[in-house]
């Protein structure tokens, strides 16, 4: 049987805006709203002074003493975004305004209604995710400059300065670059389809470029995030209330259900970008690394969430590469898993010096005014260690290597 008749002709061609993927800009969202219409502006007020109100205990007061503001005036999908954005910052600030010994356990309806019906008309949902704090989060300071670090300013922030600043415009400016691995992607998968093997083959190339570039500017983490800022400060503004023993029981949003919800808080597993590079490889994780990634997509936008699956569903491209009997393929193939792998081990260095580290030495010192105190010390935003996880999902990666299949 040839190629053509096993990875059939008829396969739908895919296209990248009809996900809302620019070319450019990838996963995130092209010139954000800075403002919203000034009903908003008891929202704005508080989430552009998050910090002051955090560090002077106010926040909770003034959110109890909000009105209950519909979100009806919210047209475009950029104001709901940014709608989404300033109450996420609310909420963390509001929960975690005290630290980890007294979370709040309820959030008021004046802000639990409203964030909950903008995140149904998002698909997301009610907690601040990766969607919101990074790819929504900034705005360039000079409009007609570049978008590098020097002209890049976040829309709102936590206690924890400039480290705070650094953690979102850096996680910014990695997604940034992915967005040309995107491109070769899809690219990829379309012309797996006609089994036009020399674009697979440029199409690679650029997803190997794309992850190797990425690396290079999460390397820029260690000029900007300073360990015990993040460790101390900003992570706890993160934590969400799922697998959290700080938050054991989850949070009542009061006025919505019921039930306490259970939800994760924000993290980079939420990124699409990377769960893109592992479909079109074809990367087989464990179970539970399968299930808690896949559980991540849940944070994302829909159509984000759905290209994923799209890719996913495609021909297989390892297995198309391995019936091509081609060795410059294997080569090409073996170079994006390889970049793949080195980007996951950097990011195992990243965790191993803004949690491990930081987390073993507050143990050691442990001063009970200092930080965010033991129940973060050496955990993922999932609640459990992150290492051995991390390890698993970068010793997957490795496995698919075309290369190492053969030697075993
Ligand atoms: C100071 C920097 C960072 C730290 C401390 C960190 C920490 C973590 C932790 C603890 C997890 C485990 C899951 C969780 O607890 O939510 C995780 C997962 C993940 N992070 Fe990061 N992260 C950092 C930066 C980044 C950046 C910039 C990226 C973008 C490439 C990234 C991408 C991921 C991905 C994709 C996962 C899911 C596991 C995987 O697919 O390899 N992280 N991170």
């Amino acid at each position: 049987m040839g190629d053509g008749e096993r990875f059939p002709r008829s396969a739908m061609q895919i296209d990248l805006d009809c996900f809302f993927v620019s070319e450019e800009f990838g996963f995130i969202l092209e010139q954000p709203a800075t403002d919203l219409p000034d009903y908003y502006r008891v929202w704005m007020g508080l989430a552009s002074n998050l910090t002051p109100l955090i560090q002077t205990h106010q926040l909770r007061d003034l959110v109890n003493e909000m009105p209950v503001l519909s979100p009806h005036h919210l047209k475009s999908h950029r104001e709901l975004r940014l709608a989404h954005l300033a109450l996420g910052f609310i909420t963390m600030g509001y929960v975690w305004q005290e630290g980890q010994n007294l979370p709040a356990q309820t959030l008021p309806k004046s802000l639990a209604l409203p964030y909950w019906l903008v995140s149904k008309r998002l698909g997301l949902p009610p907690i601040l995710t990766y969607a919101d704090s990074v790819l929504v989060n900034w705005r360039l300071k000079d409009p007609t400059g570049d978008m590098e670090i020097g002209n890049l300013e976040t829309l709102f922030s936590f206690p924890g300065g400039e480290s705070c600043k650094g953690f979102f415009l850096v996680s910014l400016l990695v997604e940034r670059a992915a967005s040309s691995g995107i491109q070769g992607a899809f690219s990829v998968m379309n012309s797996v389809v006609t089994c036009d093997i020399i674009s697979i083959q440029k199409g690679l190339y650029k997803v190997g470029q794309s992850l190797r570039k990425m690396k290079e500017i999460f390397e820029l983490m260690h000029r900007y995030v300073d360990p015990t800022a993040f460790h101390g400060t900003l992570r706890i503004f993160f934590s969400g209330w799922r697998d959290n023993p700080m938050l054991p029981g989850g949070l009542l949003y009061e006025g919505v259900v019921e039930e306490p919800m259970m939800l994760s808080g924000g993290s980079a597993a939420q990124s699409s970008s990377i769960q893109c590079f592992d479909a079109l490889l074809g990367i087989c994780h464990d179970d539970h690394a399968a299930s808690f990634l896949k559980r991540m997509r849940e944070y994302m936008l829909p159509s984000h969430r759905q290209l994923i699956e799209t890719l996913s569903g495609c021909p297989p491209l390892r297995d198309f590469i391995l019936s091509c009997s081609s060795p410059s393929l294997c080569i090409n193939y073996d170079s994006c898993v390889s970049a793949l792998v080195s980007l996951r081990s950097y990011h195992l260095s990243a965790v191993t010096r803004y949690i491990t580290v930081p987390g073993h030495r507050a143990r050691t010192m442990r001063c009970p005014l200092n930080g965010v105190g033991s129940a973060l010390d050496e955990t993922g935003t999932g609640g459990s260690s992150p290492l051995p996880f991390l390890k698993s999902i970068r010793d997957a990666t490795q496995r698919a290597l075309i290369s190492q299949t053969r030697l075993t």
